[in-house]
């Protein structure tokens, strides 16, 4: 039996997957503001009692150990040798950073009211329903034949189920390494590490509510705050010199002897420097230190540090503090942040309010899956700062009469090297053609480019390039390890992880996956076996990505089964482990992914299950890892624990297929309905729907379809150059074609010049010229007072 149809589930198109499915739900002529409905919680507490019965002290963790005897495989090559023997696990070691805030705060609820997505299918009450129905049988079965061995039944994870201790990989000695390993893992099993950590964490949470006046350094500021240039020939170094603004020191006259700044030292306002403390933002990290200085000024930005190193705030600051001396007589929307992922609009949303909690600021969250017409009624008040995803953003930008793109004058594309990627192309040439050219650009992300050609599209004048550990790529506190599957065992992947999570990574553990129908599988296992996981991917809706994730910071589900559309910018705190079930398409993806976990200088640990086709990945992180001197280490997973797996999963398969099948029949049946509703709204409201105005697509859905090829092909690495699938229009073409559509009634961004005039007395900056040569624009130094 075909368990879901083969067409629901496309190969994950990271972080883009969404994009293509943001408007239609809500953006369909009927979509009269749906009732609101009752949430689908990605994990229900029926599965909450059929837990995995093992505690930690009855697990073991399996003992890790270098890899002499076979050389690391991922190396073979240029680099064949020993996996790097001087790995130890530090996993639990905590820091001093604040760790009750939490950018996925209480607003969850009150953005779920608004979402207007469909209805969606409770996959816990139905692995909940098939697990009571097995259990029924096997009591039946058990009944007749009662010498039938236990084995042949899996039933969840029970006590009764033994822990081998794992071989050292590949390894038949005990070295000093391996057994300093041994013993820490063990120690690591006994005290439970990540109970730990929370304490500590919870005792930092405390002293920081206690006292705002307390300095709490940031662990990154620990490490180097030294950028890395990168080796380039002389042509490319001389057309980055004229793009790039020299480099400026960070001033030394305002910090203090310690040659450490402070906020304090950054001329920060007092509102602005109450927010930071009240989140525990007590001393800034390198990459704020660099970056708030000359965003204050105005200038253009190309930032970059490794994940979970405070890029958000970097970003953020500056902009509160010049908004606080806006006019304000007029509200004027003056700031757009753009994300490629929706949650991560909706965690740069929260964090931002948060910071600017003692300040009049506003803001808008303006993403996909959520209400059209509300956000319409958002914008038309003016919020000072708008947090969007591109899809929605140009949506409002071309149907909302209320939203004027031209009073903008900052733009920040945050993960810019994604939003760069071909998959984004259209939508970004969109925004940047239409708003203002006199604008300041910023443009930040862990794996950030700084390839000319691909900049200068943006239009940025003379940024300053500031980057941060740059080459390190991943985090100090950072254990990477690798589980080798074998040739011909390829296939016992799953029973791999099925015994990793069993025995290794019990908790705050997020799995990646490449495809979106392996995740969805998985969860449905993990649920069968009394795992508690959520799943978060693009064929989920917005209400149940943000349950997922919700289910996942507040400890509800141990196991976040996601596609890409997590790896960028996911902050949850406490993150212990990120399993990679396959190696990821490219370094970059790996480094994002990694990148959820040992954040913000804190320890955690990422796990790579790989087979021959995820060697150069593995590659590539292994020589990444040991050009940084960061901790690898191999993992085994006793053969046959895997084959035992192996052998329960197929067991298993009768009760994946009868839930997955039940889950379809549901959704068939949850469609219906939904058909139903829209063309009994088509009656009732036939009038004002034929009133409204139409709508005008950026894309269609053909052409939504082919950015999603192109998506797809840059991240599997595939060459799309030469074979051009779509006939790209230049920016006059669209707009011509624009003028002869239907759209000439609703070309909301040039009405938008209008309403601008009438909301800002004077212009402040002159246009910019957009030529990218390096010719220095006369941007003014930033003065507090009266700019704006
Ligand atoms: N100055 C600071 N002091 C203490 N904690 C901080 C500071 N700046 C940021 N943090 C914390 O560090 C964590 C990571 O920050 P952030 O999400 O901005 O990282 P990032 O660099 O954008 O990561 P990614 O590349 O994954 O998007 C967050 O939990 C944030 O609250």
């Amino acid at each position: 039996m075909a368990p879901a149809r083969e067409e629901d589930f496309v190969f994950t198109l990271s972080d883009n997957e969404d994009a293509p499915l943001e408007s239609s739900e809500d953006e369909a002529p009927a979509a009269k503001p749906s009732k609101k409905r009752k949430h689908e919680n990605g994990t229900s507490s029926t599965t909450n009692k059929k837990q995995k019965k093992t505690t930690v002290a009855d697990l073991k963790p399996a003992p890790e150990t270098s890899d002499n005897e076979e050389g690391n495989w991922a190396d073979q090559g240029e680099d064949d040798g020993a996996m790097a023997s001087d790995f130890e696990f530090i996993v639990g070691e905590t820091t001093g950073v604040i760790d009750d805030f939490d950018g996925w705060g209480q607003d969850t609820e009150d953005i779920e009211k608004k979402s207007g997505d469909k209805k969606g299918v409770d996959i816990d009450s139905i692995i909940s329903r098939r697990k009571n129905k097995s259990k029924e049988e096997l009591v039946a079965v058990a009944d007749e034949e009662v010498d039938e061995d236990d084995e042949d039944v899996f039933n969840g994870i029970d006590d009764d189920d033994e822990l081998l201790a794992a071989d050292a990989f590949g390894m038949g000695t005990e070295s000093e390494d391996s057994e300093q390993s041994h013993e820490d893992t063990e120690s690591e099993g006994e005290d439970d590490a990540g109970d730990a950590e929370d304490a500590a964490d919870e005792e930092n949470g405390a002293s920081d509510n206690e006292s705002v006046a307390s300095v709490v350094p940031h662990p990154m500021d620990l490490e180097s705050g030294s950028s890395d240039e990168e080796k380039e020939d002389a042509a490319t170094a001389q057309r980055k010199a004229a793009f790039f603004a020299p480099e400026v020191p960070v001033s030394k006259s305002k910090s203090k002897a310690s040659g450490t700044m402070s906020f304090q030292d950054m001329s920060l306002s007092r509102p602005i420097l109450k927010g930071l403390a009240a989140i525990g933002f007590n001393e800034p990290t390198p990459i704020q230190t660099k970056t708030v200085p000359i965003a204050l000024e105005g200038k253009d930005v190309v930032g970059g540090a490794v994940t979970g190193s405070g890029k958000t705030a970097a970003f953020i600051i500056p902009i509160l503090e010049r908004l606080l001396y806006r006019p304000k007589k007029v509200p004027t929307t003056r700031v757009a942040i753009l994300m490629p992922t929706r949650e991560l609009a909706v965690q740069c949303f929260n964090v931002s309010k948060k910071m600017a909690s003692f300040t009049d600021i506003t803001f808008a969250q303006i993403v996909g899956g959520y209400s059209v017409r509300e956000q319409e009624q958002v914008l038309k008040k003016r919020p000072d700062i708008i947090i969007a995803t591109p899809g929605r953003f140009i949506d409002h930008m071309r149907n909302s009469p209320s939203f004027a793109v031209d009073t903008l004058e900052i733009l920040v594309l945050d993960e810019a090297d994604r939003m760069l990627e071909d998959g984004f192309a259209d939508e970004l040439n969109e925004i940047l053609n239409t708003i203002p050219k006199s604008r300041q650009t910023m443009l930040f992300s862990a794996t950030m480019t700084d390839d000319i050609d691909k900049l200068i599209r943006v239009g940025m004048n003379r940024p300053a390039r500031l980057l941060v550990d740059a080459k390190k790529q991943t985090v100090s506190g950072l254990v990477q390890e690798f589980v080798r599957l074998r040739p011909g065992r390829e296939d016992k992947r799953l029973a791999y992880l099925m015994w990793l999570c069993e025995h290794a990574y019990e908790d705050r553990v997020i799995v990646f996956f490449r495809q979106k129908k392996e995740a969805h599988r998985v969860r449905v296992i993990f649920g069968l076996c009394g795992l508690k996981a959520a799943e978060l991917h693009g064929s989920m809706s917005q209400e149940q990505r943000i349950h997922a994730v919700e289910a996942f910071r507040s400890g509800q589900a141990s196991y976040l089964l996601a596609t890409d559309l997590a790896s960028r910018g996911l902050d949850i705190k406490n993150v212990n482990t990120v399993i990679n079930y396959e190696a990821p398409q490219t370094h970059e993806i790996y480094l994002h992914r990694v990148g959820r976990t040992a954040r913000a200088g804190r320890t955690g640990r990422a796990c790579t299950i790989a087979a021959e086709p995820d060697r150069k990945v593995v590659k590539a992180a292994v020589k990444s890892a040991r050009a940084q001197g960061a901790k690898i280490a191999s993992r085994t997973v006793p053969p046959e624990e895997a084959d035992a797996w192996s052998k329960r999963l197929e067991d298993l398969q009768e009760d994946i297929d009868a839930v997955l099948l039940e889950e379809k029949e549901e959704k068939s049946m949850n469609n219906v309905e939904r058909d139903i509703r829209k063309g009994e709204n088509l009656v009732v409201h036939e009038d004002e729907i034929k009133s409204r105005p139409k709508r005008t697509w950026f894309e269609s859905q053909d052409a939504k379809k082919e950015a999603r090829d192109v998506g797809r092909a840059e991240l599997n690495g595939e060459l799309v150059l030469g074979k051009k699938t779509k006939k790209k229009l230049s920016g006059k073409e669209k707009k011509k074609l624009d003028m002869k559509s239907e759209r000439t009634d609703v070309r909301m961004w040039k009405k938008g010049k209008g309403d601008a005039a009438a909301a800002i007395k004077k212009p402040t900056k002159k246009a910019k010229p957009a030529n990218t040569s390096g010719a220095a624009k006369a941007k003014k130094p930033f003065k507090p007072k009266g700019k704006f």
